[in-house]
Order: structure tokens, then C-alpha cells, then sequence
């Protein structure tokens, strides 16, 4: 019998669950694979700390946010991890290889790792929709639900007091979040990290919804950078892989914006909000289909690749395609949200 061990890494993400019962499922009851979990990401690698992952253990969890394993942003790559550290740890439980569910950064480890000789198959999984080798991530779905509930209510509350509202949703490297939840609350601004816009242009938009006797409402993912100005807002420190944390931009433009137009303005930033809580039924087919694949291709052997969205069919691609774009939202999706602002 094939064993398998299973890690989640980085930014946790609604569907990870769905993923691991997706892969234990479909590897007990197809393929004769046997599971375990290491706890934390690689830090339960690095450290030894696993589970057993048995058809019990995943009874039911495909609707619970969060993953059962834990995760963290620890690198397998540190001084205390590496090729002969992993490779123990997989000899010591005998494992086959290895199936790692993260985002680009995981994914870009698991390649390092995988050249090196590790038999690693990658899942992709981020809020942020960011990955170029895949349609869509997991999670995503469920952030814009989330975020998009959440705007609609700062709508009426924005409404009733003739304000300005900002929203301000993650997106470490891309705008998507903001796209989708701004387009589907009906956003007279969307603010993405791909496209600089003029503090005016900004304060004209919202001028001019104020002026028909709207609420404005403006949509700004957390790493957008206003035009002047080099980098992401981040006034908060360094997270543990030493990457600048992003987030309270929106209180900026709140002040700058009140200043500019004369409305009164209120920010909101919705954090981590936005990863947590049950997935959406199409992260949960997504992230069961997904698992089920990983699984599909460790019983097949074909370590060294990620399994991923292309159309409505799950394929793989080599983990060396799968980290090397970042996906960006393209220049004609920003120019079609934009024919609405204002
Ligand atoms: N370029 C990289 N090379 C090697 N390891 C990386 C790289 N980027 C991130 N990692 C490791 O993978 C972990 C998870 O990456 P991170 O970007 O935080 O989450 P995600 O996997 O969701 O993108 C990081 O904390 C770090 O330890
Ligand atoms: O958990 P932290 O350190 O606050 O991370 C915040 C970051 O994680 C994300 O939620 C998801 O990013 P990853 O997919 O790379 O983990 C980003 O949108 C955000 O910038
Ligand atoms: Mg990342």
C-alpha cells in the first residue's frame, strides 16, 4: 500500500479541509493509498509532528473552514529543514511522496524541494486567485461571497448617513478579490495593485456618485499602490518569511479622500475575515476535485507536478510551470470594471 504524507501551508483558505478529505477519500477507497498528516505545514516535516489520517479522520469536514492539520509560513528550506530533513522524516513514516497544499510561495518550496529529489505533488490553494498555472484557487470563491456580503452592508450603512465607504480586501500580489467583490457590490471605485490611479481621478469618481445622491463606495485591495507613491501601504512590520504585511491603506484614502471631496468617509478594512468560515459549494467541488486528483497522480507516480483548474477539467501541470507566473488581473478586465465607476 502507497503512504502518502499531506501538508497545508501558508494563508489558510476556505476548501483546504475539502482537499484532504478529497485525497483520503479517493486514495482509500480507488487507489489503496494510506494517509498522514504532518501538523503545521512544514514545520511538521521539519519537526516530526504528524497524524494519522485515516478515512475517520475526514468524515465530514469538507464544510469546515480552516484546515484540520494546522499550517504555518515555516520554510523547508531553513537551516533546520532541507533535503536530507525532509527526506527523513518521509523515510522515517515511509512515505511515497508527499502532497503540499499552498499557494505560491509552498508551491515554489515544493519545486526547490522537488528537484532535489523529493517526490512532491502540489495543490494550489490562495484567496487571492494569484496562481498563473490554474483557472481558478479554492477559497476565492468564498473570499468575494464573503467580501461582497460584507460591502453590500456597508452599502445601507453608507446610504442612510450620505457617506463616502471604503472597503478594503486582501490581495497580496493581485487585485482579484477587489475586482470580483467590488464588481458584484456595484463599486464606484475599484483600486488594484495592477493599475495606478491619481488620488484626483479617485476623489472625482467618488465627487460624482455623491453628486446623483449615492453613497460612493470604493473597493481597495490592500496592496494597491496610489499613483506617487513606490510601494504597498504597509505600516506593519515583516511577517515570518520577512514579507512586508500589507494592510490599512483604506485609512489613508479615508482621510485623503474626506479631505479632497468634502464627504465624509469611513474605511473598513475586513482582514482575515475573508479566509475564514465555511467554503462555498464551488470551492468545495473545486478543492474535492482537486484532492482527489493530487491523490490520482501520487498513485500514478507523477511527483514533480501540481494538479489544476483548466476550463471545467482537472489536469497537471510540472511544478516548474506551476510557480513560474504570478496571475495578475490583465489590463482589459480592469478597463471593463472601470466603464462603471463613478
Ligand atoms: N520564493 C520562495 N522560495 C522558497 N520558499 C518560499 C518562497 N516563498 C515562500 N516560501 C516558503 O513557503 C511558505 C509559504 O509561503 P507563503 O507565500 O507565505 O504562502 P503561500 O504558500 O500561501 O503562498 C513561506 O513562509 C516560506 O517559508
Ligand atoms: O496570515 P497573514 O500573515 O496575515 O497573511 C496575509 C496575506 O495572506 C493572504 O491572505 C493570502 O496569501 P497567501 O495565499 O500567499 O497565503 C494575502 O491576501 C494576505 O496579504
Ligand atoms: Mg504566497
Amino acid at each position: 500500500m502507497k503512504r502518502v504524507g499531506i501538508l497545508t501551508s501558508g494563508g489558510d483558505c476556505p476548501g483546504l479541509n475539502a482537499v484532504i478529505r478529497g485525497a483520503v477519500l479517493s486514495g482509500e477507497q480507488t487507489h489503496g493509498c494510506e494517509f498522514i498528516g504532518f501538523r503545521d505545514g512544514w514545520r511538521g516535516v521539519l519537526e516530526d509532528d504528524t497524524l494519522p489520517l485515516p478515512r475517520s479522520a475526514v468524515r465530514g469536514i469538507s464544510r469546515l473552514g480552516g484546515t484540520i492539520l494546522g499550517t504555518s509560513r515555516t520554510n523547508p528550506l531553513s537551516e533546520t529543514g532541507g533535503h536530507a530533513v525532509v527526506s527523513a522524516a518521509m523515510g522515517r513514516h515511509r512515505l511515497a511522496g508527499l502532497i503540499a497544499i499552498g499557494g505560491e510561495g509552498t508551491l515554489t518550496a515544493a519545486r526547490i524541494l522537488s528537484d532535489s529529489g523529493i517526490n512532491v505533488i502540489g495543490v494550489p490553494k490562495t484567496i487571492d486567485n494569484d496562481l498563473g498555472a490554474t483557472d481558478y484557487t479554492f477559497g476565492f470563491d468564498t473570499a468575494v461571497q464573503t467580501a461582497t456580503e460584507a460591502i453590500d452592508r456597508l452599502r445601507t450603512t453608507g446610504e442612510s448617513h450620505h457617506r463616502c465607504m471604503i472597503a478594503e480586501v486582501m490581495g497580496r500580489n493581485a487585485g482579484w478579490i477587489a475586482l470580483h467583490a467590488g464588481m458584484a457590490a456595484g463599486a464606484h471605485a475599484i483600486l488594484i495593485p495592477e493599475h495606478r490611479v491619481p488620488l484626483n481621478q479617485i476623489a472625482a469618481w467618488v465627487s460624482s456618485a455623491h453628486d446623483r445622491g449615492r453613497a460612493p463606495l470604493v473597493v481597495v485591495a490592500e496592496a494597491f499602490v496610489p499613483a506617487g507613491q513606490k510601494a504597498p501601504y504597509s505600516p506593519r512590520g515583516l511577517d515570518t518569511f520577512g514579507r512586508p504585511r500589507l494592510g490599512g491603506i483604506a485609512m489613508l484614502l479615508e482621510q485623503q479622500l474626506q479631505e479632497m471631496t468634502g464627504i465624509e468617509t469611513r474605511a473598513t478594512v475586513l482582514g482575515h475575515i475573508q479566509r475564514g468560515g465555511e467554503p462555498t459549494a464551488f470551492d468545495r467541488v473545486l478543492a474535492t476535485r482537486l484532492g482527489m486528483a493530487a491523490t490520482r497522480a501520487a498513485a500514478a507516480g507523477g511527483w514533480g507536478t501540481m494538479v489544476s483548474l483548466r476550463g471545467t477539467r482537472i489536469s497537471t501541470v510540472d511544478l516548474g510551470v506551476a510557480v513560474g507566473t504570478v496571475k495578475v488581473v490583465p489590463e482589459s478586465r480592469y478597463r471593463e470594471a472601470r466603464e462603471l465607476f463613478g
